[in-house]
């Protein structure tokens, strides 16, 4: 399954802004009462400045021009209690909205995250961790920004237009229909324009998405840039996905400022249009001074939120463009499925493979055709040449990811059927690179164990003791309390291994996996972990890859993974005869 988001955002871009919102409302409806009274809020503000022209209108033609003074003062009073109102509806809708944008802001992370650790191996094997990062911080920061800051402002905007453009029409419809010929002009121009500046947003976001993943893949990789005096080459590299956003963001600027000056040489000419052609009325009898000065407040209040609506704009582009990238990760579904329970069938084997083939982009298959059975409290052997295939063979028995074609089988049922925590309850995995979290050893070494997450430092020593593995915690200084730090470079890797050996035998699964989990380990200690997994339960079965056949010496069965086969390889000396033969893959 293709899940590069990269990819997926090509096919994506027909995506209609409507959609996009309407799904981003569906994400944000536990916001509706607050929505709702942030936009009473805003009718209720942008209603009483509305009024205000047409109070100063009413005041200059009824009282200044007939010099009733008491009138002004009245009216001026008035005036100053309806500006308050407005301020303190402002305020509120300011405050309602930043929550708003925050509360959205701390949902849409956690739902991005969350939908993360669903996403199957595959996923992350597509996509880059720092271009992850960014969608994750980045662009969901875009939406809070235009929710919280933009768009109030945008309904407020579009509130006060509409209630200018009544008024203007209403006071004498020829001169307001004159007044408002140029916002044809203006939202014409904007449809047209918009999905170019959207494309040219979402281009911007992904270079900053690049970027990040650039810092993330170095930042990852420090030592060996240094030993391999490769900064400069990543220096570059860098300087490339700097260069390319600094484009892209150059575009994207250009782009979201095309609207600034259209729309102030449009508003100029609606007041051009208002004074001359208001002029021109009252001299023929048809208008008074009065209605003029409102048709002037009118025409500014009409123009000015149509020329901040041209950056509001833009900051909902952004914002949708920025939602284009979070739902590109957030509409897509894990294909580990659990399927529907099934018929148990009688098996003696704990796990088999029934004609199974893997391929992990759907280009080159890498197992064909394989067939396995391990049997209750047996040890096998996974051996073969370098890229034969073994541990993609340990990731389907784990279910990192599931056969492209056969069934695997797990206790005579679909291993698919099992949910994911009855299936790492059975299955235990020591991986080829083991990962270690900032905490101590104890943290680390109940990673994901519910049984004993709860124990006490004397209880688990027991527990460990039982398990035959304090001569292994013995080996770190301060014991359970030995902290590891992130990235855990204060211990070594054979030390990590070591962890990630007590972490898999504490849990007891029925089947333990170790993909070259002794690889790093002197042999004093390796001859310790051999006889730690002797003593395991007699029905814990046991696969082992290595590539060091000591290792191997107690497995009951041996199989040879070559290009993609397995074959099983009889005793030790055919194995090795086998891997002296065994083909390298091309
Ligand atoms: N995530 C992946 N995406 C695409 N191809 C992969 C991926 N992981 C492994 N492969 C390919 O699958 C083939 C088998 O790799 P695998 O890691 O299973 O070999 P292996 O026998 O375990 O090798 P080693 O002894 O080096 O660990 C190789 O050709 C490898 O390039």
């Amino acid at each position: 399954m293709n899940y590069n988001l990269n990819q997926l955002s090509e096919k994506q871009e027909k995506q209609s802004t409507y959609q996009a919102l309407k799904r981003l409302l569906n994400l944000i409806s536990a916001e509706r009462r607050n929505l709702w009274l942030a936009l009473i809020a805003i009718l209720v503000n942008s209603g009483l400045l509305l009024l205000g022209p047409l109070l100063i209108g009413h005041t200059v033609d009824t009282y200044i021009r007939t010099k009733q003074f008491h009138g002004v003062l009245i009216f001026g009073a008035i005036l100053l209690g309806m500006y308050m109102i407005a301020m303190v509806t402002g305020y509120l809708q300011t405050k309602l909205m930043g929550g708003i944008g925050q509360r959205m802001l701390y949902t849409l992370r956690n739902a991005v995250f969350n939908k993360l650790q669903e996403l199957p191996v595959s996923f992350f094997n597509q996509n880059k961790a720092g271009d992850l990062i960014s969608r994750v911080n980045n662009d969901t920061d875009k939406l809070n920004q235009f929710f919280s800051q933009s768009l109030m402002q945008f309904i407020g905007s579009i509130v006060t237009m509409v209630g200018a453009g009544f008024f203007l029409l209403s006071i004498n419809f020829k001169l307001g229909a004159a007044t408002l010929s140029p916002a044809v002009v203006i939202v014409l121009f904007t449809l047209i324009l918009s999905p170019w500046v959207k494309r040219r947003n979402a281009k911007n976001l992904k270079s900053v998405g690049g970027m990040s993943a650039e810092i993330q893949e170095s930042l990852n990789n420090f030592k060996v840039i240094i030993a391999f005096n490769r900064r400069d080459y990543f220096r570059k590299r860098f300087d490339e996905a700097n260069k390319e956003n600094y484009k892209t963001a150059i575009g994207a600027g250009l782009a979201n400022n095309i609207f600034v000056p259209v729309y102030g040489f449009l508003t100029s000419v609606a007041q051009l249009i208002v004074l001359l052609y208001g002029i021109h009325l009252i001299s023929i009898g048809e208008f008074t001074i009065g209605l003029l000065v409102s048709y002037v407040a009118y025409c500014t209040s009409f123009y000015n939120p149509l020329r901040q609506l041209a950056a509001l704009w833009t900051s909902f582009q952004v914002a949708m463009a920025g939602w284009d990238r979070i739902s590109q990760i957030l509409l897509l579904d894990t294909n580990l499925t659990q399927v529907e329970d099934q018929q148990t069938e009688k098996s003696d084997a704990l796990l088999e493979f029934r004609n199974v083939h893997f391929s992990y982009d759907d280009s080159k298959e890498i197992l064909h055709n394989i067939n396995l059975r391990f049997e209750k409290g047996k040890t096998y052997a996974l051996i073969g040449p370098t890229g034969g295939g073994k541990t993609t063979t340990a990731s389907l028995i784990s279910r990192l990811y599931d056969a492209t074609k056969g069934t695997v089988l797990l206790n005579g049922k679909d291993i698919r059927s099992f949910s994911a925590e009855e299936r790492t309850r059975k299955i235990g995995f020591i991986l080829q690179e083991p990962f270690l979290f900032t905490g101590t050893v104890k943290d680390n070494i109940l990673y994901g164990n519910s049984r004993y997450k709860d124990a006490s430092n004397d209880e688990l020593k027991k527990i460990i003791q039982d398990a035959n593995l304090d001569a292994l915690l013995a080996i770190f200084d301060e014991g359970l309390d030995t902290q590891i730090t992130s990235g855990s470079d204060n211990i070594s890797l054979g030390q990590k291994q070591l962890i990630a050996f007590m972490r898999a035998v504490l849990r007891n699964p029925e089947l333990l996996i170790l993909d070259e989990a002794t690889a790093n380990i002197d042999t004093i200690t390796e001859q310790l972990l051999s006889s730690i997994l002797n003593k395991l339960s007699k029905e814990t079965t046991l696969v082992i890859i290595a590539h060091r056949l000591n290792t191997i010496e107690n497995a009951d069965e041996i199989y040879f993974v070559n290009e993609g086969e397995v074959q099983k390889a009889g005793t030790l000396n055919d194995a090795l005869s086998m891997l002296l033969k065994g083909k390298r893959v091309s």
